[in-house]
Parts: C-alpha cells; structure tokens; sequence
C-alpha cells in the first residue's frame, strides 16, 4: 500500500502538485523521470558492477583513497556503534571504499551499500551519491526522499570531495539501512560528511601542493592552525594554481589562474609575514569587500630524494613498512651491517630488538655462528664464549651486575664474535650514575641503533597486515572498528603486545573478521601523562586526528589542541 502510495506522489508531484519535499529530491524526480527514464512503479536492485571493473575504478582512484583513508576512519570511529555505513564513491558513483559493520554484510550488500555498488542517478533513482554528483552539493536523501522503491528503507546523506582544480572527484556518504522517521535525525551525519570532505580534500591540496605556498585559511584565529577552513595553492609568483572547495566561499568563484593581488589585498611577497612565528591573531588578510580573514601561510618545501637503489639487505626489509623513522634506521643497521663494530640497539620492551640483533646477523655472508646471551640470566663464571666468528647479542645488558660486568669485559678482550648488546635503559646515564662501566659501555656502543615505540610508528596497518598473514595466511582481516581500536592504543607492550592481541583476537573472533569485541582489552592502563616531547611525532604517527592522538596519549582531546597551540605546531606538509 505504502508502494502505491509513494509512485502515485511522485506522479503528483511530478505534475505540477505542491509538495513538502526539498527541492534538491523533488529536481531529482524530475531528472529520473525526464532525463532518465525510470519508472516509480518498477524496482530494481542494487546495481554492483562486476570485479574487475570495481577493480579498475579502485586503481583510478587509489591516491584519492590513500589521502582519504585516515580521514575516513576517523569519522567512522565518531559514528561508530550507530549502525552508519562510510561509503567512497568516485566521480562516476561507484563505491570504491567502504567501512560498514561485517555483520550486517549481506544486508548491506543487498542494500548496496557496499564496495563496487553504482549509485549513478540514471541507475538507481533518487539517492545520496546521485544527486550530490548532479547537484555538486552536500544532500541528504532519507527515505521515502528515494526514488526507487527497493531504496526506500535506506537514509543516506552525501557530500561531495572536490579536486585541487574544483573538479567534483568524489563523494563521502554516510547511509543507515534504518533510521528514525524524521529526516532532521541526519543533520548531524551531514556536520560530520562536510567536515571530513573538507579535511579530505585539505589533506589532498597539502600532498599535491609540497613544492608550492599554501595560503591557509580560518575565519577564526584559534582554529587556524589546528583546522583551517579552506586553503589555496600558490606558484612563485603568486598564481593560484589550486584550492579546496570552500575557498570559492572564502575568496570568490574563479580563482583558479588569478592572482593573489587580484583577490585579496596580498601580493606574494606578504607570505613570509603569514607564517608560523607570529601569533595567529596578528595574520589577518583583507579582502577586497572589506571582510577579513586569517591566514596561515607554508612555505614551499625542499624535497628529500630517497636515495636511490637502497636495497635492505637479508631480513632488514621484513621489519617495517613505510614509516621514515624507522626505514632510516634501517638502512643505517644495513650499512653497519657489514662490519664487525659493535652494536648497541636500544628501546623498550618488545620493539623489536632481539629480531633486529637477528637481521643484522643474517646481513653477513659470512656470519657464522648466532649466540645469545641472557643478561637477566647470566651466572657468575657461566660464560663460555664459542671460539669462532660469529655473533654474539648480550639481551638486557642492562641487567649485569658488577662482578658480571667484570667478567665479561674480560672475556670480550680477545673475542673473534661481532657483538651486539640489546637494553630497555638509558646505559648512558647508568655510566653517570656509576651502576655501568664505561671502558664495557665502550666495548659494546661502537654505534647505536634506538627502535621507536609502537605508538609512535607510522607503519601500524602493515604491521598489523603482517602479523594477520602470519596468523592466517589469507582470510583474516580486521573490521574498520577494529582497526581504529588499534591503532588509538597505547602498546606499552609494543609488537609483542599487538602479536599477542592479533592472536588472541583471532582465536576469540573464531571466523574470517575480527571485530572490535573480540580485542581483549589493553592489559596494562596509560601512563596518567605521556611526554610531551612526543607531541609531534604522535601526531604524524595519527595523521594529525585530534582524537586518536588524545587516546594514544592518555589525555582528552582538549589538553592535545591546547598543547597543540602552545606548542605551535602544525602539520607537515
Ligand atoms: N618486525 C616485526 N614484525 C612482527 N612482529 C615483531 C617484529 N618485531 C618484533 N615482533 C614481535 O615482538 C616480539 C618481541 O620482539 P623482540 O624479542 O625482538 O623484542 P625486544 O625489543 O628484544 O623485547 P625485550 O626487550 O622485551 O626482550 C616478537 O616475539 C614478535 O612477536
């Protein structure tokens, strides 16, 4: 009956009748009807393109979805436990990343509300991605708002990514499979889709633009620098060459090619006055109609070519992903690799450096023998070292006492082993402090390899990819929930700790997805205040998202901004 009822109002309105719907659903009735033609009265089902297409789409796409992968899982994580669906759409409505609770997967599926399914207007009648793609608007279309009858139940609320050159790249929609009655319960969806387009889109013009100025912009000086609203792209000569969407709000319409003398009374040369050393308050920009803005002003940036051709030797490859810390270090453990100078590699519990010590063995052809040495567990006089070459790694340095530390200096005084001694302490202020020798401190440092902890390194997701594949070498993934529980944790533990929480989670979990309720909780609570020193490198560790920062640092997200701004940091471009 209802079905009836909701073909025959289309009819009506479509006739000319009055009507409470928005304009922007009742203009998208008309183009399906008009322009498309569709029929109200014939239902069809979610149109999923096939594999390989879905796949070229994803290829197309994968900066884009690179850029907006942390951005989006942010907002997931705010609306998690909602039952909202994130879908990515590309410019031509097809999903080509989703984040959605594996639970519901076949309903949602069904619903296509899932990777690979086409929202093209002509496809499937009045919804989200549709018309946000014909209008270039942020929209909601709530259920019976749905042209096609099978899409009816759904609520979906859309916003569109613009590219650097204002061209419509993408869509963030934000769906229910069911949702309360009233269309205003999605108003708060719509907040959250426009801020994180607006950040995808920021984030998207800093990555394009690193050799360029970027001229920030904020109506408000305290969230200049910490969430700008819009931002232009400039050339050496003041030429703006790209730009976010809302700075067509900011600065007028046509600004691609313009001058910045031409929109604001700026010229090129003020840039250096807008950048970070003075206080956000003092950088404002006057526009032409007298409005005023602040301004936050990057300077282009020198690019650091990789060196080429570096090739991590042996199993130096295998211990990181792309995090810079940690993929300059290993080169330097390759290059240190080869010799015979001693090696002392620090960090806290679980960072690795036992497999470390391993690696570097593996580099030499000619390694020999592989021995350790349980610092913890060393016996006074049990210290019989093997005549060959080889390696020899002290684990926990730290821990020999005085008369061990004695004994082992001599015994290493005409060792032919390659030593490598792993600690969890300062053994530099240990020196100070008397409780280590320094001629042993000196016999082991011959250089120094420090391993970040987890918290702080870039590289979580292949790292956790890793530790899955070697859980189960194909079907186990996490959910989107899961993942973000993850990597807002504190990992006092670090790899041990997560390969742990990996494994326990897949024999709790028992099928093919790990879900958030199947983490076991962190074993060990925050520390009440993690360094402050830390503040930067945590925030590039979470891509510069207050929140996940505020959790991994034990604080609420008001202490990090406020440190943020104290601080005066801003991301890197
Ligand atoms: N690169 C890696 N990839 C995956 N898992 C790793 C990696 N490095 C370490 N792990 C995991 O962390 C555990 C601890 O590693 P390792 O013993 O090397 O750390 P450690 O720093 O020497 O620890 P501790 O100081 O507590 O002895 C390993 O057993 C393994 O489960």
């Amino acid at each position: 009956m209802r079905d009836v009822e909701h073909v025959r109002e289309i009819e009506r309105v479509l006739q000319g009748r009055p009507t409470t719907r928005d304009s922007v659903v009742l203009a998208s009735w008309r183009r399906c009807v008009e322009r498309h033609g569709l029929d109200p009265a014939r239902s069809s089902p979610a149109h999923i393109v096939p594999e390989a297409q879905l796949r070229a789409h994803r290829e197309q796409a994968e900066r884009l979805i690179a850029i907006a992968r942390s951005g989006l899982e942010s907002l997931f994580r705010q609306v998690a436990g909602q039952n909202y669906v994130l879908l990515l759409a590309d410019a031509k409505s097809v999903t080509v990343d989703f984040f959605g609770d594996p639970r519901f997967e076949a309903e949602l599926q069904a619903a296509g509300l899932y990777l690979g399914s086409d929202w093209s207007e002509h496809l499937a009648g009045t919804c989200g991605v549709g018309a946000c793609i014909a209008t270039g608007e942020a929209v909601t279309i709530h259920q019976s708002d749905h042209f096609d009858l099978h899409h009816t139940p759904l609520s979906c609320t859309a916003a569109p990514i613009f590219d650097t050159s204002g061209q419509l790249a993408a869509v963030l929609d934000l769906s229910l499979l069911r949702s309360p009655q009233p269309k205003a319960s999605q108003n708060l969806a719509m907040t959250l889709v426009r801020t994180a387009a607006r950040r995808v889109e920021m984030a998207n013009l800093m990555a394009m633009a690193r050799r360029e100025w970027v001229l920030r912009l904020s109506s408000s000086p305290e969230f200049l620098e910490v969430d700008p609203e819009a931002a232009v792209a400039l050339d050496g000569a003041g030429t703006i060459i790209g730009m976010t969407h809302a700075a067509r709000t900011a600065l007028g319409p046509q600004l691609l090619g313009r001058r910045l003398d031409e929109v604001t009374t700026l010229t090129v040369d003020d840039l250096p006055d807008l950048m970070r050393g003075r206080p956000a308050e003092d950088r404002v920009i006057r526009l032409p109609d007298g409005r005023a803005l602040f301004g936050h002003a990057i300077a282009p940036q020198t690019v650091r070519l990789p060196r080429q051709g570096t090739q991590l030797p042996g199993g130096l490859s295998s211990l990181a992903g792309p995090d810079p810390h940690m993929q300059a270090l290993l080169e330097r453990a390759a290059r240190l690799a080869g010799s015979r100078l001693a090696l002392l590699i620090r960090g806290a519990t679980g960072t690795g450096k036992e497999r470390l010590a391993r690696a570097i063995h593996m580099c030499r052809r000619d390694g020999g023998c592989f021995r350790l040495l349980d610092c913890a567990a060393l016996e006074a006089g049990a210290l019989d070292l093997p005549p060959g070459p080889g390696t020899l790694v002290l684990k926990g340095v730290e821990d020999l006492d005085h008369a061990a530390q004695a004994l082992l200096l001599r015994r290493l005084a005409d060792c032919p082993l390659r030593i490598i001694a792993t600690t969890r302490c300062d053994l530099a202020q240990m020196v100070r402090d008397g409780r280590f020798r320094p001629d042993l401190f000196f016999r082991i440092a011959g250089a120094a390899l420090d391993l970040p902890p987890l918290h702080l390194r870039q590289d979580m997701d292949w790292l956790i990819e890793r530790m899955l594949r070697g859980l189960s070498p194909d079907a186990l993934r996490l959910s989107a929930g899961a993942r973000a529980e993850l990597k807002s944790r504190l990992w006092p533990g670090n790899l041990r700790e997560l390969a742990a929480t990996l494994e326990a989670a897949a024999l709790i979990s028992g099928g093919e997805v790990i879900d958030s309720p199947d983490l076991p909780p962190p074993l060990l609570a925050p520390a009440p205040e993690a360094e402050v020193e830390d503040l930067p490198a945590i925030l590039d560790a979470c891509g510069w998202n207050m929140a996940l920062a505020a959790r991994r640092l034990g604080v609420n997200r008001s202490t990090v901004l406020r440190r943020v701004r104290a601080a005066g940091l801003v991301p890197a471009a």
